[in-house]
């Protein structure tokens, strides 16, 4: 396990008091720089060193109508991916951030050619199994496929860190993920899911009726077979993509490498990783207030507090990549703003 580095949070404490400003008036890009200084290990850290990897897996559950969107999106959006032609392509250009993609069990066939040479995103296909069971009829996967899944998360990590990336963003891709979403933050915090499921990509208020009660029978269901620890939840209930964003957090964490959460399913993802390790949650930021019903009590559970609300209810990393020119401004503010002694600044009356 990694300490977070009080030292360098004093000293970036101490900084922020000398920069030609009245202490505090930077409100949260203040708190950000220091954030960061505990943990990477300095006073006054450089520039981060962003990846975003997405997660795409298919869900069982799709099957009962509980997304706006077929499931074949999922394969498709994985192929727009790599095309370069999604929100996230340009949200990571604009963040330069590196971006790879992993299936981790998409269901369809990929319908063209998935390798364009003139695209930046790296893909790795490493399908545990062909998409979840139903999970409100059966466990979504097994025990094991749960555990191969985190382990991939897990390896993505540490080939971040190996790559000298200083922070890592996990985002997903899966129709009818929400669902799952849903269900194990009711299964770990014991909500409502009339108050935390929502409309996803965008089902009307009849359909969302529907999803609570598959949401409802998902957790009988999964009580029925001994779900009790975080790992039957996931196991029941979660997703592979889920999964292995749960394993990415939870390695992020153990090797000391911030992480930026995205939305709603990257947050039920690390509400799994911190339940299953408290020590997880030190190392998480919150990107954004996602517009799906469930973010803030998953957020609050968390003890974050999201840098934006804009709305969004995207998902693939997007929240997060927006959040980057936004740290990294922070970051350079407190490294290269003046002191008031450098700038000959009168600091305040006595
Ligand atoms: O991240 C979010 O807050 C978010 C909120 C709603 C939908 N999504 C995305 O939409 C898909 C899941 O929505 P649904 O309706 O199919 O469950 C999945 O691919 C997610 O990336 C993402
Ligand atoms: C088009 C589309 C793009 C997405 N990106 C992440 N989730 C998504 C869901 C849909 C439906």
């Amino acid at each position: 396990m990694h300490f977070l580095d009080l030292a360098s949070a004093d000293a970036a404490r101490a900084r922020q008091q000398q920069l030609t400003k009245p202490p505090g008036s930077l409100g949260k890009l203040e708190d950000l720089a220091i954030w960061f200084a505990a943990r990477l290990g300095s006073g006054t850290p450089g520039r981060l060193k962003p990846a975003i990897v997405i997660f795409a897996a298919d869900h069982g559950v799709a099957s009962e109508g509980v997304s706006a969107y077929p499931a074949e999106v999922t394969s498709q959006m994985v192929l727009n991916f790599l095309a370069g032609g999604a929100a996230i392509n340009v949200l990571a250009r604009e963040g330069q951030a590196t971006l790879a993609v992993v299936d981790v069990g998409v269901a369809t066939d990929y319908l063209q050619p998935v390798i364009d040479p003139g695209a930046t995103t790296r893909f790795f296909r490493m399908p545990v199994r062909a998409g979840t069971g139903n999970l409100r009829r059966e466990a979504a996967m097994s025990r094991d496929e749960c555990r191969k899944a985190w382990h991939i998360g897990a390896a993505a990590a540490r080939q971040g860190q190996e790559r000298g990336k200083n922070l890592l963003i996990g985002g997903e891709m899966g129709i009818a993920n929400t669902t799952a979403a849903a269900a194990l933050i009711c299964a770990l915090t014991g909500a409502d899911p009339a108050e935390i499921v929502g409309l996803g990509t965008g089902i009307d208020a009849v359909a969302r009726e529907h999803k609570v009660s598959v949401v409802r029978d998902a957790l009988a269901r999964a009580r029925e077979a001994g779900a009790q620890n975080p790992m039957d939840w996931l196991a029941e209930v979660g997703g592979l993509e889920i999964a292995a964003l749960a394993g990415f957090y939870s390695e992020a964490a153990a090797l000391g490498v911030p992480v930026l959460l995205d939305g709603f399913i990257s947050t039920a993802a690390a509400l799994v990783a911190v339940r299953h390790d408290s020590s997880v949650g030190d190392w998480l930021l919150a990107s954004h207030a996602s517009q799906e019903l469930g973010h803030r009590h998953c957020l609050s559970e968390l003890g974050l507090s999201p840098l934006l609300d804009f709305n969004l209810r995207l998902g693939e990393a997007s929240g997060a990549a927006l959040v980057l020119p936004l740290l990294q401004t922070a970051l350079a503010l407190h490294r290269d703003m003046a002191t008031f002694a450098e700038a000959g600044v009168a600091g305040p009356a006595a």
